[in-house]
Order: structure tokens, then sequence, then C-alpha cells
């Protein structure tokens, strides 16, 4: 039996999506993105295997059908998706960020609507970013709808299974809560940290100066206006409350600062490195469960496949991948991702083996 899936939004998750679902031999995928360019860029890469004319046109061939389009456009797509023709059974569901807005529109609808949201990403966007791989090991969230049912919530995960993902089905309001707390606040402070910098017109060397620390805590700073845009206006009210506790937090701070209490002061980051450190060990609480070990490496070339090549030869696999851009001489930070702290301890110990490098877990 062959399955038609449709995805709106070609972007870096639709893309994603497409690739991943492509594991399924009995898989079509049909793409259809307002830029034009995009579906054409999608097609030639091989990511979809037709650019439909129309999400209408398409919409009755479609046995699941997929929104990858940022939050607001998903909102209009499902309203207008209630007058299209649909294949009996079909599914739709979307990636979007937020999930109570447009669970209050698929609500409203009579048909059937499964919300998902996979919890991986990037500061990239485009088709040209989208990774096979990307959901893999992530938390990947499902909110059904009234008119969803147990049959087709099973259609749904058995699709996605192919993505590697940790499905989990929770409530709208539940996602929007936890979401705001870990995902779109952050944004919120990413780019406010940024500001802050630019700002900065006495010491313009500053910008020069902003290293690891400034670097880390800001990259998500990058990531598509649009999108973060939408998100924003979406999920406002509870940002707006992860916006008051962390004012509250900073008062404290800043009394905290004032008082010039050494012990008081160590505490404080003491208590949050201890948290932070138990974040994936854990297992809840952390959106992502990825074990990261960070290796000092010399800048040149060939450095990466050295690396994986020792790796790969201990069958070790990484499930992610990064340099951080910190140092502009010398030495990089290669951070290596695995998915479980035991390959990460083989693979500490093996690198301490084979290479000079040093390595850490942070
Ligand atoms: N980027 C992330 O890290 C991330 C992670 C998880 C979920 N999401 C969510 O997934 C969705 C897509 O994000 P992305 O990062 O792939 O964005 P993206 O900018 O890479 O891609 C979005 C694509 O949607 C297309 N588009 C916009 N309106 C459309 C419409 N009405 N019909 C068809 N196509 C349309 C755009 O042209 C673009 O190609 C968003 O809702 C976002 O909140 C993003
Ligand atoms: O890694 C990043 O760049 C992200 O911002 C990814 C991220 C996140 O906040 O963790 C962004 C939005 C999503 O809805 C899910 C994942």
């Amino acid at each position: 039996m062959n399955r038609t899936v449709l995805i709106a939004g070609l972007g870096l998750i639709g893309g994603s999506l497409a690739k991943a679902l492509k594991r399924h031999p009995d898989v079509r995928i049909l793409g259809v993105d307002t830029d034009r360019l995009t579906a054409e860029k999608a097609f030639k890469m091989g990511v979809i295997d037709e650019a439909a004319d129309s999400l209408e046109k398409a919409a009755p061939e479609a046995d699941f059908i997929f929104f990858a389009t940022p939050v607001n456009a998903t909102l209009k797509l499902l309203k207008e998706a209630a007058g299209w023709n649909l294949k009996s059974g079909a599914v739709l569901s979307d990636t979007g960020s937020t999930k109570g807005k447009i669970m209050e529109a698929a609500n409203a609808i009579a048909i059937p609507f499964i919300g998902g949201h996979p919890m991986a990403g990037s500061h990239k966007s485009g088709v040209e970013a989208a990774k096979e791989m990307l959901f893999e090991n992530a938390y990947y969230i499902l909110t059904p709808s009234e008119q969803a049912d147990e049959q087709q919530l099973n259609r749904l995960q058995e699709l996605l299974s192919v993505t590697k993902a940790k499905l989990l089905t929770v409530s709208a309001e539940e996602h929007d809560h936890m979401t705001a707390l870990v995902s779109h606040f952050p944004h919120l402070v990413a780019a406010s940290l940024v500001h802050q910098l630019d700002k900065e017109t006495k010491f313009p060397l500053a910008r020069q100066l902003a290293a690891g620390g400034f670097r880390d805590t800001t990259r998500i700073a990058s990531s598509n206006p649009v999108m973060w845009r939408d998100i924003t206006l979406h999920n406002s009210g509870m940002i707006a409350n992860q916006l008051s506790l962390w004012m509250k937090e900073m008062e404290m701070l800043r009394q905290l600062l004032e008082s010039g209490n050494p012990d008081a002061i160590q505490a404080y980051f003491a208590d949050a490195k201890s948290a932070r450190d138990e974040l994936p060990a854990a297992g809840h609480g952390a959106l992502y469960s990825v074990y990261d070990l960070y290796l000092d490496v010399p800048d040149h070339p060939g450095v990466i496949s050295e690396v994986t090549g020792y790796l790969a030869e201990e069958n070790i696999s990484i499930v992610n991948l990064r340099i951080l851009e910190t140092r502009e001489d010398l030495f990089g930070i290669l951070v290596l991702s695995f998915q479980s702290p035991e390959d990460r301890s083989r693979a500490q110990e093996s690198l301490k083996n084979r290479t000079s490098y040093d390595s850490y877990i942070s």
C-alpha cells in the first residue's frame, strides 16, 4: 500500500521531515511552498518526490498533511483546510513551536488534527539546512485534537517512528508552559544580550572580545526573525510569565551583587552548576538527552575526520557534531554529542589514548 504525505513549508523542519519520512519505502512525498524557488530546490535536491501546484489541489490525494510553516501561517492554513476535499481517514498535523492557538483552531473545525512539535532544530532555516537525522533522539511532542481518534494517533506515530524521535503526548497548555521556559523565553534573553552588546558605544572593542561564553549563550539570536515573531505572539502569555519570574530573579541577583557576600555568590553559581550538570543525566526537565564531549583541537584540515575516524573504528556512534567558533587563532572546540553517557565515556577514553587533544565534559 502506498501512502502519500503532503508537506506545506519546505524549510529546515519540513525538509528534514520529508528526508526522514523517505525512510519508509512506500511513502511518496508531495511538497508545497509559497516560495516557488524553495519548492523547486527541494525537488531538485530529492527532498520531495513532487512539487504540488497548491495545497488545496493536492490535499485529496494525501493520507497525511503536515504544516511545517511559521505558526501564524499554520493557523491560516488550518482554517482553510476545513474547506478542502480530504481523503477519508486523512491525518493532519503540524510542526509548530507553539500549540495553544493552533489546537484552539483545530478543535473548532470538524477535521481530525494532531498537533506536533519536534523538539530539535537550529538557528539556520531553509531547505539547504534540512537533515534526515535532525529529529533522532529528540523529543517529538504530539497534541491530539478532540476529533482525532486513537487509530489516527497510532497511524501518525507509526509514520513518525522512522524519525527515531521520542514521541510524547501532552496537552497544548502543558506544551506551551514547558516550551516557554526551555525554548521561547531563552530566545528573548539571547536577543536582548545581543542588543545590549550592540548598544555599547564607549568600548567598541567589546564586540571583538565576545568569545565562547557570549557566543554560546547567544547562538539562537541568529534564528529566523519571522518564525520567532510568530512564536512570541502565539505564546505571549506564558512567555510574559517567564519574563516576570526572570525579572524577580534579576532583582534578587542585583541584591546579591550589592551584598558583596562571596559565599552567597559562590553558592548561587554552585547551585546553578549542579542543576545544569544534572539535566541530561536526570533525563527529565531537559528536552534533549544527548551527552556532549568537548575537545580542544588544532585548527587544521583533517582534524574532524581524524577524530570521527577513531570513533568509527571503535563503533561509537556520534549523534551530533559541531565546532564552536570561539577562537580565531590556533585552537577550536569540537563538540561531539553521544546517545548515552557510556558512549561518551568510551569516546573520551579512546581519544585520550589515541590523540593528544584535551577533552572535557561541560
Ligand atoms: N527552526 C527550528 O529550530 C524549529 C524546530 C522545531 C519546530 N519549528 C517550527 O517548524 C515550523 C517551520 O520552521 P522552519 O525552521 O522549518 O522554518 P523555515 O523558515 O526554514 O521554513 C518555513 C518554510 O515555510 C514556507 N512557507 C511560509 N508560509 C507558507 C505557506 N502559507 N504555505 C507554504 N509554505 C509556506 C516558507 O517559504 C519556508 O520555506 C515553524 O512553525 C517553527 O515554529 C522550528
Ligand atoms: O537549537 C536551536 O537553534 C533552537 O532554537 C531549537 C529549538 C529550541 O528552542 O530548542 C527552537 C525552536 C523549536 O521549536 C525547537 C527547538
